[in-house]
């Protein structure tokens, strides 16, 4: 198939783990309809499974799902597959567009018998919202309240059995009664990178593009263990090969393209790198406190760290210490440089 929403080129870095509306409307079309199409998650997918089969012989709504991990693992992939291994219809939502208990109340009080309530960054629900709808789960009921002030009095009215799939990047943050509701978690787990070049792969055969087994692994590597990433990045080699290059996706492409998009071998980008050499040239691997990193680098705090850090730690490249930030053996080594004797001390 053709990716006719092309697409998706966007000022914000390359490696972000996020997307805006736009480029989840490119997304689409490589979206896994099915669990067979979906990659690696074996566990989660496995239970998962299961919970839906047994619920589709008993003919009953399924328990409520939660959907736990970072962004771009697959968690509203996931719902869209659940309602449509249940056969039955998808509501998508989520906790910010939710402004106020009442407007919940609208949603839940419109769905249809076995329907799928998809509600994405559950845990930015407000409070009044959160407890309309814990209670919602539980006895399939919303309490909808007429009049105001002294007059005011609460309506129950029942609500069809539904199934609610929660998607959050913060499960900790969800209160507890909330929680206890969702009778399946699911954690989603980083990919390997022979799963990001299955990703790929199957991603490539929609775009109507040959990637070859070596330009997979190389985009694969560089993906930092998410599907959108990997999506993302083959888009853009799709793209080199095509104006710069003879339109195949090898190696050679990969590489061009990845160089051209200062995409790294770790997959870490300008900023990532600046941030890494900042560390290491100009504090001596630290420590080094946040503030003083971040105007080394012309970056506000939290872009480095909300937006750079979470990946470089994940990787072991840097450290957080009480004394501030340490640059680990592993930067100096990705880096090309030689660590100062005593770099690497790690003082708690
Ligand atoms: N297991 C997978 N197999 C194949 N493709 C995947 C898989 N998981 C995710 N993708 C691809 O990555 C893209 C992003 O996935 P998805 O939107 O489901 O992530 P998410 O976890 O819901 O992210 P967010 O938290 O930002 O909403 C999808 O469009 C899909 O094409």
């Amino acid at each position: 198939m053709e990716d006719s929403s092309d697409d998706a080129v966007t000022t914000e870095r390359l490696v972000r783990p996020g997307a805006d509306d736009v480029e989840r409307a490119a997304e689409a079309a490589l979206r896994p309809r099915r669990f067979d199409e979906f990659v690696g998650q074996r566990v989660v997918r496995d239970q998962l499974s299961l919970v839906l089969e047994a619920a589709v012989q008993r003919g009953r709504a399924p328990d409520h799902v939660l959907l736990s991990g970072p962004p771009g693992l697959g968690k509203t992939t996931l719902a869209m597959i659940i309602a449509a291994e249940l056969g039955a219809p998808l509501r998508v939502t989520s906790g910010p567009a939710i402004q106020h208990a009442g407007d919940l109340a609208a949603v839940l009080s419109s769905l249809e018998e076995g329907e799928v309530l998809f509600l994405d960054e559950i845990h930015r629900l407000a409070r009044p919202a959160a407890e309309l709808l814990y209670v919602a789960m539980e006895d399939f009921r919303v309490d909808v309240i007429v009049g105001k002030g002294a007059g005011a009095s609460a309506i129950p009215l029942a609500l069809p059995p539904f199934t609610v799939v929660g998607a959050t990047t913060r499960a900790g943050l969800l209160p507890a009664p909330l929680r206890d509701r969702f009778g399946f978690t699911g954690h989603l787990d980083f990919y390997a990178i022979d799963e990001l070049e299955r990703v790929l792969v199957r991603s490539a055969g929609l775009l109507g593009v040959e990637l070859k087994a070596d330009a997979g692994y190389e985009i694969a590597s560089r993906s930092r263990g998410t599907p959108r990433i990997a999506n993302r990045l083959l888009r853009r080699v799709r793209d080199w090969a095509q104006v710069r290059g003879d339109g195949r996706l090898d190696l050679a492409a990969a590489n061009a393209a990845l160089t051209v998009y200062e995409v790294d071998a770790l997959g870490l980008d300008r900023l990532d790198r600046s941030v890494l050499v900042a560390l290491c040239t100009r504090f001596g691997g630290g420590p080094v406190g946040l503030t003083t990193l971040a105007v080394a680098v012309g970056e506000e705090p939290e872009t480095v760290e909300t937006v750079a850090e979470p990946f470089l730690v994940r990787e072991g490249l840097i450290g957080r210490t009480a004394r501030g930030r340490v640059a680990m053996p592993t930067a100096w080594e990705h880096l090309g440089l030689t660590p100062p004797p005593l770099s690497g001390t790690l003082v708690f």
